[in-house]
């Protein structure tokens, strides 16, 4: 087998195909260490502690402490997340370097549908499995290119803290960084096309998470339709029409978080006969695209962009690759999870209220917020709900969300629950231990368990 691309996704199907006895090589140019680790999950991580940490020393008098002053250091911030990233990346730098694996460490581009290209080298396999990953989307808005931006890619390397920042994009990319610099003291505006920021999500979810952003003094506009970027170098202006009105804002730096698009760029996929679709590798249930012996996983199928699910389709896909006569595995979209680690964060799991509208699926849905949650209360952290959705005859739970402290924790209790096939009821019987946050999770569940005991 041949993996094409050596991040979370490729990795995890090389290993599994391993396991399962194939002879295994990666081709993958480098930087080794793929995205979650070097310039996505991780990195976004780690400088998000240090906001966190200075939002709770403004907050130094609540807690009965004499106020501190928080200047920040950002070329500090940048070398606690560099020395991090350096070490996960090399441990996986030594994972792709096992000799249980050829690696070649170049560009891959097919051939033909059993042949690529590596470096100098042509290389041939019974299967392959595609994991090139994403890269930022480029949109046409005038002038921007011009202006200049910077990409998350960028922005995370930047040492000098700027006074201020527009963000381009109200998803999780814009949402984290925008809160990372307004913590550490940049003025920050962002401006988002939807009439909330996650215009995926139920509303419920982006207009409380803006709430919160905007008493933290964040700048947060929606409906907003983007005109033209005009300056340059510390003064870059966009044009924007909201409410009806033309209006502007100048920083003096600019994160462009409209989006990713799959990388697919110089593989050559038409000469491997493999179907894409507006840049997307198209798959099926199996992972497998258009040709029988090539799968694709990971960002690469623009399906999903978070990288459990990135590491659970690689090892499907390294398993049915390596099982072409027995039955396949298939990737089970129940259990999708995502949290972004804004403060507050937002976690859901399952299905969310516009999805079960769209499918015609009936739910019951109770919510709870945090402000009214003793041990929320405690520790000063008010902002947020919980939200669960029951099937109505039976309280099974269908998805939940938690806008709120340590969201993407509490999440996994009902990612455990949801797992088991479990309903309100088991929630609401499950022992709670006082106080912790986790016990808001059975408010909404008794609300539930005693309407499906109603109807
Ligand atoms: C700022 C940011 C923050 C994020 N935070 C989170 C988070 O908190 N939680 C979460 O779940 N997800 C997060 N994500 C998403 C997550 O990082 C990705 O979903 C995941 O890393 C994708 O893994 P992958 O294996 O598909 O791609 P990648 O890890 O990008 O791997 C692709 C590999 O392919 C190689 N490659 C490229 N072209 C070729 C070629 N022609 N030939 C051979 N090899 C090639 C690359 O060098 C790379 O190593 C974040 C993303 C961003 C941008
Ligand atoms: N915590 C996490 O798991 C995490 C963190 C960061 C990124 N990611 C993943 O990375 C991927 C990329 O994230 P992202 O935030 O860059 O992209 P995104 O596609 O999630 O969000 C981009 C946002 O920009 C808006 N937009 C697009 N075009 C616009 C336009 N012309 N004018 C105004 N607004 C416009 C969209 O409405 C959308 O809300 C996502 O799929 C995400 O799942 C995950």
């Amino acid at each position: 087998m041949i993996v094409i691309g050596g991040g979370s996704a490729g990795y995890a199907a090389a290993r599994t195909a391993r396991d399962s006895g194939a002879d295994v090589a990666i081709v993958d140019p480098g930087p080794l260490g793929g995205l979650c680790i070097l310039r996505g999950c991780m990195p976004t991580k780690t400088i998000l502690r240090s906001a966190e940490v200075a939002a709770l020393m403004r907050r130094a008098g609540e807690f009965g402490f004499a106020p501190v002053e928080v200047r920040s250091r950002l070329g500090a911030i940048v070398d606690r997340k560099n020395t991090l990233v350096r070490e996960f990346a090399d441990y996986r730098i030594q994972q792709l370097r096992d000799p249980a694996f050829t690696l070649y460490e170049s560009a891959a581009r097919f051939i033909s549908p059993q042949l690529i290209q590596a470096g100098s080298r042509h290389l041939t396999a019974r299967s392959f499995i595609l994991a090139t990953g994403s890269i930022p989307r480029d949109v046409p808005i005038p002038g921007l290119r011009e202006a200049g931006y910077l990409t998350s890619d960028e922005l995370l390397d930047v040492r000098e803290q700027p006074d201020s920042l527009i963000v381009l994009g109200g998803g999780p990319v814009g949402l984290e960084l925008g809160q990372f610099f307004s913590r550490i003291g940049t003025r920050v505006t962002l401006l988002q096309r939807s009439l909330h920021v996650l215009s995926h999500l139920d509303d419920d979810i982006g207009s409380t998470l803006e709430q919160a952003l905007r008493e933290d003094g964040m700048e947060v506009l929606t409906g907003v339709s983007l005109l033209r970027a005009s300056g340059g170098g510390r003064a870059k202006t966009v044009e924007f029409l909201h409410q009806g009105e033309t209006k502007s804002v100048t920083g003096a730096e600019m994160l462009q978080a409209l989006g990713r698009r799959p990388n697919i760029d110089g593989l050559q996929l038409g000469a491997a006969g493999v179907k894409v679709d507006e840049d997307r590798v198209v798959v099926d249930g199996t992972l497998r695209t258009s040709q029988p012996h090539i799968f694709a996983v990971g960002d690469v199928t623009n399906l999903y962009d978070i990288v459990h699910i990135a590491i659970q389709q690689g090892e499907l896909a390294g398993f049915n690759a390596c099982h072409p006569h027995g039955p396949p595995k298939e990737f089970d979209d129940r259990l999708v999870t995502e949290v972004i680690f804004t403060d507050p964060q937002v976690a859901v799991v399952g299905l969310s209220e516009k999805a079960c509208r769209a499918r015609g699926v009936p739910y019951l849905t109770a919510s709870y917020p945090f402000a009214d949650h003793g041990k929320a209360m405690v520790l000063g952290s008010t902002r947020g709900f919980v939200k669960l959705l029951a099937a109505p005859e039976t309280g099974r739970l269908l998805g939940a969300a938690v806008v709120g402290p340590e969201a993407g924790e509490l999440i996994h209790e009902l990612i455990a629950v949801m797992y088991y096939h479990g309903t309100v009821q088991d929630l609401v019987r499950m022992p709670h231990y006082h106080p912790t946050l986790a016990e808001i999770l059975t408010y909404p569940a008794e609300s539930l368990a005693e309407q499906v005991r109603r109807a």
